[in-house]
């Protein structure tokens, strides 16, 4: 805020009360959050898993729900004449003293700017009015309520057993453990076969989160070990056996398979936390490479999230110079992907026309990309940042990117003088084009990697399944490869649910003329899926042909599409891991115990 716009006195009342409503429908907001999350808890302990993914699906709507009823309210108590410019710079204020001892500021001023954004026109948009930056300060905000945001623990004092065994008992689940002294007998044993040589120093402790963080089927612990100065961040998943009883499944030490946790391409963790930054601070410091956006995103907050993303990407706007082009690969034909090279992420935007094949509207496009937002992505579906009305710098565009927007999409592109405004967008993480990987890995003649590909991409597809999920156009380009080598799907115009899908198998031709037909000859509904066909598009290439005939023939056979839809329709909430299985405690006597790694302090690693 200039000197100028900064009024010496406050004196609108009308200020005032609108600021207090703004706050009451944050905190009306959080409250309902954290309900979910604590509900999260019961969810888990009696296995009641659908209501568990309904209740997450509900809490992805609850914010635009929030800010939808605080505009409705203050539009119709107050006339737009009388929110003159010196009532909302007099609301900023007011607001600004209204969160100096509030436990989540940060989400609070991002709730602030989602109200006043709708209630101000895009012309008159003023960011001395909303909170460009953040002003009140997240740092050590303590919680008032009993539960500190982590909890201590000292082996050297109390011993590693009932040190680990306090900090299960301390979480106080209402459900049986099978055995919870051999699972932590057994989380001991990885800590004395991982630490055992270490001397430890004098401040040695284990420092875990208050909140247990809930998805689908388990309950993570998130917590790091200190000594010296090096950290030691692990993760404790609990699970429900057969008998649903709890059982701790793994220790998670790896910082790679810790990252992969905590993708975007899974769905949000509940998490009951009072003071969301210092969770944030605290996961941060486990994963020191992974940006404080993404944080918040799989913490359920995911406007925080978006907020975020939007300031780095436009402090990394300000701070390159190279230019917006269109992605690399094989050109969409619903969507005008570009990219910036230097900035991870890729920009897509919904065509205005789309070629035969495609049957789809701008409004389905969109129903399916909020389809996979609200759904599990179970590790295999990128989540998707939404956007309205993005300005880019002209300059920065190059000339072939602007002539395919003012081709492709002339209804979202609007240009104001040295400004492109794309008045409707997607950003999501860049990864390599699964075509373009299996290329690449073929000009190398490395077969392990076309094998991995290829494996990796049939399992993405069974994972997809397993979620209930049909990608419907399963080519290679759409799917793209992260740095940790996931294939992940990410077009999802055409996406259905398994069970909607009719899988067939192509009826034997009766004739000479229905066996040569060019056409199908037997009637096909609109969503009829044959599986025989799928290897002609699939397996053009021998060595391709090769792995995927060896890991994921049963992909080719309608027979195995049918049961798995069947296990779908028959309630089945399938368990899909977010870590390898050969890690977990209960295949430990079957395989060979885990590699012995050093210990993974501070390894700078690329997130996801
Ligand atoms: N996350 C991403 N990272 C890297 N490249 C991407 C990403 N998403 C899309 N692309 C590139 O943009 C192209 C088109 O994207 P996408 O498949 O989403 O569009 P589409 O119009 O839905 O495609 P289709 O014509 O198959 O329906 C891809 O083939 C790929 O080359």
């Amino acid at each position: 805020m200039t000197q100028a716009a900064f009024p010496k006195l406050l004196s609108s009342q009308i200020a005032f009360d609108i600021a207090r409503t703004i706050r009451d429908g944050f905190d009306k907001h959080y409250r309902l959050f954290r309900e979910t999350s604590q509900q999260a808890k019961q969810h888990f302990e009696q296995g009641a898993w659908r209501e568990a993914q309904r209740a997450a699906r509900e809490r992805i709507g609850f914010y635009d729900k929030r800010v939808h009823e605080c505009v409705q309210m203050l539009e119709d108590e107050y006339d737009q004449e009388e929110l003159t410019d010196d009532v909302w710079r007099e609301l900023k204020l007011h607001y600004i003293g209204m969160l100096s001892d509030h436990k989540q500021p940060e989400l609070a001023e991002t709730f602030f700017n989602s109200v006043c954004c709708n209630i101000l026109h895009r012309t008159y948009f003023h960011n001395d009015f909303i909170f460009v930056r953040p002003v009140v300060s997240t740092e050590y905000i303590e919680t008032d309520e009993l539960s500190p945001t982590y909890r201590v623990y000292y082996p050297g004092k109390d011993g590693l057993h009932f040190a680990l065994r306090r900090i299960i008992t301390n979480f106080q689940l209402n459900a049986k453990f099978a055995n919870l002294d051999r699972d932590v007998d057994l989380v001991e044993a990885r800590l004395r076969q991982l630490f055992g040589t270490i001397r430890m120093e004098p401040n040695h402790q284990i420092q875990v989160l208050s909140s247990l963080f809930f998805r689908n089927k388990g309950a993570y612990i998130v917590g790091k070990g200190i000594n010296g100065n090096k950290e030691y961040p692990f993760i404790v998943p609990i699970l429900h056996n057969r008998n649903g009883e709890l059982i701790l499944d793994t220790v998670l030490f790896d910082l790679e398979q810790i990252t992969v946790l905590f993708s975007f391409t899974r769905a949000y963790f509940l998490v009951d936390m009072e003071v969301p930054s210092a969770y944030v601070q605290f996961l941060r410091s486990l994963m020191p490479r992974k940006p404080r956006s993404e944080m918040y995103t799989i913490l359920g907050l995911q406007k925080q999230g978006k907020t975020l993303f939007y300031r780095d990407y436009l402090q990394h706007l300000k701070h390159s110079s190279d230019q917006f082009d269109m992605a690399p690969g094989i050109r969409g034909l619903v969507m005008l992907v570009f990219a910036l090279p230097s900035f991870p992420y890729v920009f897509k935007v919904i065509k205005d026309f789309f070629p035969a094949p495609k049957e789809t509207t701008r409004a389905l496009i969109k129903e399916k990309y909020l389809l996979v937002k609200n759904h599990d992505r179970v590790g295999r579906m990128a989540d998707t940042l939404e956007y309205s009305n993005v300005a880019f710098p002209r300059h920065r565009f190059t000339d072939e990117l602007i002539a395919e927007l003012q081709h492709y999409a002339p209804s979202l592109v609007e240009e104001e003088g040295e400004k492109i405004i794309i008045k409707h967008l997607y950003i999501e993480r860049r990864m390599v084009p699964l075509n373009m990987w299996l290329s690449n890995a073929e000009k190398d003649g490395d077969d392990a990697q076309i094998e991995h590909g290829v494996l990796e991409y049939g399992n993405a597809i069974k994972e997809l399944v397993t979620a209930n999920i049909f990608p419907g156009d399963m080519l290679y380009k759409n799917f793209g490869v992260t740095r940790h080598q996931r294939v992940v799907f990410y077009d999802y115009d055409e996406i259905e649910y398994i069970t909607d899908c009719n899988f067939r198998v192509i009826p034997t031709p009766r004739t000479e003329e229905e066996e040569m037909a060019s056409e199908p000859w037997y009637p096909v509904a609109k969503n009829d899926v044959f599986p025989e066909q799928f290897g002609t598009f699939l397996l053009g290439n021998a060595k391709i042909r090769k792995y995927f005939m060896k890991h994921h023939a049963d992909l080719l056979t309608a027979s195995y599409w049918q049961a798995r839809k069947q296990r779908i329709q028959d309630g089945y909430v399938d368990d899909v891991f977010p870590y390898p299985q050969h890690i977990r405690f209960c295949h430990q006597h079957l395989t060979t115990p885990p590699a012995v790694t050093p210990p993974p302090f501070m390894e700078t690693l690329e997130n996801e």
